[in-house]
């Protein structure tokens, strides 16, 4: 008898169709070695190994879960290992050569957490191809002028591509969630977008999105002593709000603002 556990956003895919066409997703495996994050009772695990990947490693924090694998790890013979670990907190670059592509249905309540941490050192790996709720994978690939628009979409986009391929319903999983999934693509670039310094970049940010309502010009003066002087050297009009600038206009801003 299955007992998820809600704390560990345990919700199981249903059917292998749906976790071949994930796996798929990633392209060819080859060549590469593959991270995948919380394999669960190992139905995505299947899939990514039958598309023959180079090595894969999976991590897992649930332990109860780890010895659903020992047969997999039978038959795929010093192709594949499960790791007792959580994701949070390991380094991926110890574990694991390049190039390396990630593929995982994510635990939803670390999700963004995880998205974060990998693109402190995005260019580690090829590609990751993970599955979201809905309304966080719209955050990611959201543009200017939308409501899903904001840090996260800029963050993700400055340092990679971003393409939603398909959404899924809370019947293809067991428990059923109570929200949406997608699944989103991300590429990373060979370098960021456009050249920025990140903290001053998450400064303006958090700064501006945290007031999504007000104009710039208002904003702006909680970290900058010249609005003016600060929104004309970025050539941006003090009356727009945040999700009108592009991810070029938040880093023009950025960029004056570290100087200033
Ligand atoms: C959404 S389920 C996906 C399970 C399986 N891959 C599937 O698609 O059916 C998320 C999995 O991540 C595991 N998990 C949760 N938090 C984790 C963490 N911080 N590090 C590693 N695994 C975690 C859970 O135990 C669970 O197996």
């Amino acid at each position: 008898m299955i007992k998820p556990n809600k704390k560990l956003g345990q919700n199981f895919i249903l059917s292998s169709d749906v976790t071949d066409k994930i796996a798929a997703l990633a392209g060819d495996l080859s060549e590469f070695n593959v991270i995948e994050v919380g394999p669960g009772f190992g139905s995505l695990t299947r899939s990514i190994l039958e598309c023959n990947p180079k090595y894969l490693l999976s991590i897992e924090k649930d332990e109860s879960l780890i010895s659903k694998h020992s047969s997999l790890i039978e038959n795929y013979d010093g192709k594949y290992q499960i790791l007792n670990a959580d994701a949070l907190h390991v380094k991926e670059q110890e574990l694991i050569d390049k190039p390396v592509k990630v593929i995982a249905n994510l635990p939803y309540n670390v999700s963004v957490v995880l998205l974060l941490k990998w693109l402190e050192d995005i260019n580690f790996f090829t590609s990751l191809t993970l599955m979201f709720q809905k309304e966080v994978a719209d955050r990611i690939v959201a543009v200017p002028n939308s409501k899903s628009y904001g840090r996260l979409s800029i963050l993700t986009q400055l340092f990679c591509d971003v393409k939603k391929e398909f959404d899924l319903k809370p019947e293809a999983f067991f428990p059923k969630p109570k929200v949406d999934s997608s699944i989103v693509t991300i590429t990373p670039l060979p370098a960021p977008r456009f050249s920025v310094d990140i903290c001053t970049l998450k400064k303006v940010m958090n700064t501006v999105f945290s007031k999504r309502r007000k104009m710039l010009s208002s904003s702006l003066k909680e970290i900058s002593h010249n609005t003016d002087a600060l929104l004309n050297a970025a050539e941006i009009e003090g009356n727009k709000r945040p999700e009108d600038l592009s991810i070029e206009q938040f880093c023009k801003l950025a960029n004056a603002l570290h100087i200033q």
